[in-house]
């Protein structure tokens, strides 16, 4: 330190993969990360490989706009989301990591005497499960969110929303490295640039997985790679209900903080906060075609902003700073595909398309039970493979915030 050089304690240890483990868990992202935390932290299982082709958190743990938050529509969902909520609540305790949590609350905008009914229903039906969730009228969201043009001449006038107060925001980066330290601490073998290239099976039952740094033997291996879920799927032989497509992210100039929590439009079509360092952060629907391109295209910048004045007209003097785009893992009724697969010790994390961080706790958690135990957690029952084939759908499109 006298020297002026700096010993940073190296947060994780980079070593080379053994010859086998007792699991292998495919992706260094968030779901990965989480997973095998939890093996560690809550079935004394640290015999683990986690396996990341890039480096942790380079996928769309990295690239997201953070928010986290449990309103969604079916009970099925909310139970889940809630619990991953919740967990977030303890999570820089019990990580002894700073998430940055920031509950400033998530607003969802009506802009239409329709819109408002069906934020209604949405808002009755979280309250009937204990989730709180409160409508707001015009004035009280002026009154909130003084940034926002409530005037009755808006282009897209706000008629009034309701708000999750609990919703927020946190830092990725930090909650992919908190999990990444707590997990090396329990014995964790965490890769880097190690990318899988094979899975091998006999008989319908999972053995290891081919790599760049060679053959590891596995009995138990969980896929955790997002937008290219069904890449590893095929590796397996197995065709899943997953569609790849680009989804963007932007930030503009720094400037003082000028706004709370987030701001969403369904309707109009974006949603917005503000970083710890000021920037305008703003997202939107969806690239609408598939891709494994981690950047987007101009259109969607183009309508995203266009969405983003109609709301905030005073930020058009503003400057775009950055944009990027991460891949998000698209399910048929935009809720998530997690627990065992048809080959026996093959598990899937998956379909958490638009909005898997606020999911990364409790996707661990109940991923990492259910490798334990050979069997699915309740709480991820209702979201298994199974749905596709019984018709048991969990249609939550309208509650992902944006198209997609
Ligand atoms: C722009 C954008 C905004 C978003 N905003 C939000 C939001 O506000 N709130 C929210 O809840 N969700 C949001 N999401 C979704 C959320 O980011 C993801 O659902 C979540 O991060 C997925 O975590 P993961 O661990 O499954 O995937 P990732 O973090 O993508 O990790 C998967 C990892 O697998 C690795 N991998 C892939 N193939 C291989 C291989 N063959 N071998 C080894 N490793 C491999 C990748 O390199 C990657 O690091 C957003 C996503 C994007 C792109
Ligand atoms: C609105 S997109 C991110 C999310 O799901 O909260």
């Amino acid at each position: 330190a006298l020297s002026g050089h700096r010993h940073w304690p190296q947060a994780w240890r980079s070593p080379a993969p053994k010859a086998s483990y007792d699991v292998v868990i495919i992706g260094g992202g968030g779901h990965g990360l989480a997973t095998a935390y939890y093996l560690a932290n809550q079935h004394g299982i640290t015999n683990v490989a986690v396996l990341e082709k890039g480096w942790l958190g380079g996928g769309n743990t990295g690239r997201n706009t953070t928010v986290v938050r449990s309103n969604y529509f079916y009970p099925q969902s909310t139970l889940f989301f809630d619990h991953s909520l919740k967990l977030y609540e303890k999570l820089a305790l019990e990580l002894n990591y700073n998430v940055m949590l920031s509950q400033g609350g998530i607003l969802t905008l009506g802009h239409s005497r329709h819109d408002m009914e069906m934020l209604e229903r949405w808002s009755n039906s979280l309250q009937l499960q204990g989730v709180d969730a409160q409508m707001l009228t015009t004035e009280q969201i002026g009154a909130r969110t003084p940034l926002l043009d409530t005037s009755p001449a808006a282009r897209y006038p706000i008629w009034g929303g309701f708000i999750q107060h609990r919703g927020g925001v946190a830092r990725h980066d930090a909650v992919a490295w908190g999990y990444a330290r707590a997990a090396d601490a329990k014995g964790v073998d965490i890769i880097q640039n190690c990318e899988v290239k094979g899975i091998r099976t006999s008989a319908k039952q999972v053995q290891g997985v081919e790599t760049n740094c060679g053959y590891i033997r596995a009995d138990k291996v969980a896929i955790a790679v997002a937008g290219h879920t069904s890449v590893l799927g095929a590796m397996a032989g197995l065709k899943l209900p997953i569609v790849s497509q680009p989804l963007q992210a932007m930030v503009s100039e720094p400037v003082k903080p000028c706004l709370d929590g987030v701001v969403l439009s369904g309707a109009v079509h974006t949603y917005v906060s503000q970083s710890d360092r000021g920037e305008i952060l703003i997202g939107g629907g969806a690239d609408r075609y598939m891709s494994y391109g981690q950047r987007g295209n101009l259109p969607i910048v183009e309508e995203t902003l266009a969405a983003t004045l109609h709301l905030f007209p005073h930020l058009s003097r503003l400057k775009l700073m950055r944009q990027w785009a991460g891949i998000v893992d698209i399910s048929p009724d935009r809720s998530p595909v997690i627990g065992k697969t048809p080959i026996a010790g093959l598990y899937l994390s998956s379909g958490w398309g638009t909005g898997g961080f606020k999911a990364i706790p409790a996707g661990g958690e109940t991923l990492a039970y259910t490798i334990a135990h050979d069997r699915c957690h309740e709480l991820i029952e209702p979201f298994g493979l199974h749905r596709f084939v019984t018709g048991a759908l969990i249609d939550e499109g309208a509650a992902a915030g944006v198209a997609h």
